[in-house]
């Protein structure tokens, strides 16, 4: 029988995604309940370097394959290596990120496995089935967040295929143990055409992705963009060392870069502190926002549906609130 937790080790550029690090930690609250091996999928031109990334962390066993060069952009391509590797691991269980790679080769993956794939689940929960098998209950919001959907693969249909939304899991903390972790290396050959060659890797706008990482972000909402309150507000993140995020409206407009918006069809944050300014609170926004430890929002709606999942609400014109807070902490400089 199909066994197995497996993590798609995602990487770009030499380096293992972020995500990654939260996939170990969805991977190692199912295999609580399962008891069944963390595995690592891994297809790379050079997996040693990504492999000493992955020191130290809860993995049983890493399935690797060299690959003649690495392979970008050829999502068909690599959706057959991941398939054969997959074909003989047996996995029960595969964790992909709900990234532009996890989403693009993985429903190819499960199309050539004949297995299901849920994307962009924000919870998984594992239900112990009749015949002794674990489902995995993938949960997501859907009908534009309005309902939460729990999917769940039909007994016997395996791996049952995940992509989880980065940031709804905390990365897995280094906890200091030694860990050996198994190599079993495997057979990834490719037809040698070259489809796609990389020439140059840019970097990022320098705003782009920051909110992840950030302990404290400001959110501005389509209220932030009244005369020149979005600069008013972006001083005070720079102040405050914090990111600056976005709702889809500002994102629209083009205030912040698509990896800043949050919500739904954005990212999801987890930040220690959120202060948001002129922020509605609607629901495809606020599902990006759950896993904030401190949220305060500025809002002149007094019953705007933000102030309803706030810890503090300040029913005020954001304007004259942000002015005081760059005064005090201009003075706290001084
Ligand atoms: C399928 C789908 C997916 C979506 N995905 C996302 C997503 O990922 N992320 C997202 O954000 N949205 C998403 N949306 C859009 C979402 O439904 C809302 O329309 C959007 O979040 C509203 O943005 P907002 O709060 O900035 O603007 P608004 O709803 O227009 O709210 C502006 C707020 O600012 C307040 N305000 C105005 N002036 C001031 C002032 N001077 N001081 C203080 N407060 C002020 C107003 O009272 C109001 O509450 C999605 C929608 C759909 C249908």
């Amino acid at each position: 029988m199909a066994s197995g937790i497996c993590v798609f080790a995602e990487h770009w550029n030499q380096e293992l995604s972020p995500a990654f690090f939260e996939l170990i930690t969805a991977a190692w609250e199912l295999k609580e309940k399962t008891q069944e091996p963390i595995q690592v999928l891994l297809a790379a031109a050079q997996p040693e370097t990504l492999m000493t990334q992955m020191k130290g962390l809860p993995i049983d066993a890493i399935y690797a394959v060299k690959l003649p060069r690495e392979i970008c952009f050829q999502e068909e391509r690599l959706a057959r290596v991941y398939s054969e590797m997959l074909k003989e691991i047996s996995p029960s269980v595969l964790l992909v990120p709900a990234s532009d790679q996890g989403r693009s080769i993985f429903p190819r993956v499960a199309y050539r496995l004949g297995a299901g794939m849920t994307a962009d689940c924000t919870e998984l929960e594992i239900r112990k089935r009749e015949d002794g098998s674990h489902g995995l209950r993938q949960i997501k919001p859907s009908f534009e967040a309005n309902v939460k959907v729990c999917i769940e693969c039909k007994t016997g249909i395996y791996p049952q295929i995940a992509t989880l939304r980065e940031g709804v899991c905390e990365a897995w903390q280094l906890d200091g143990k030694e860990r050996d972790i198994p190599v079993i290396w495997m057979d990834g050959s490719l037809e040698e055409e070259v489809l796609v060659e990389l020439l140059e890797v840019l970097p990022p706008a320098a705003e782009a992705g920051s909110l992840q990482a950030a302990d404290v972000v400001v959110v501005g909402g389509r209220g932030a963009l009244e005369k020149d309150n979005f600069q008013l507000l972006r001083k005070l993140a720079g102040q405050l060392g914090a990111a600056v995020g976005g709702t889809r409206p500002v994102m629209d407009m083009g205030e912040v870069p698509f990896e800043n918006q949050i919500g739904q069809t954005g990212c999801t944050i987890r930040p220690k502190i959120c202060l948001s300014f002129g922020v509605s609170g609607a629901v495809q926004h606020t599902e990006g926002i759950k896993n904030t430890a401190l949220y305060i929002a500025v809002n002149t709606a007094e019953d705007a549906p933000i102030f309803q999942v706030a810890d503090y609400a300040v029913n005020a014109d954001m304007r004259p609130i942000l002015e005081e807070l760059l005064t005090l902490l201009k003075e706290r400089q001084d």
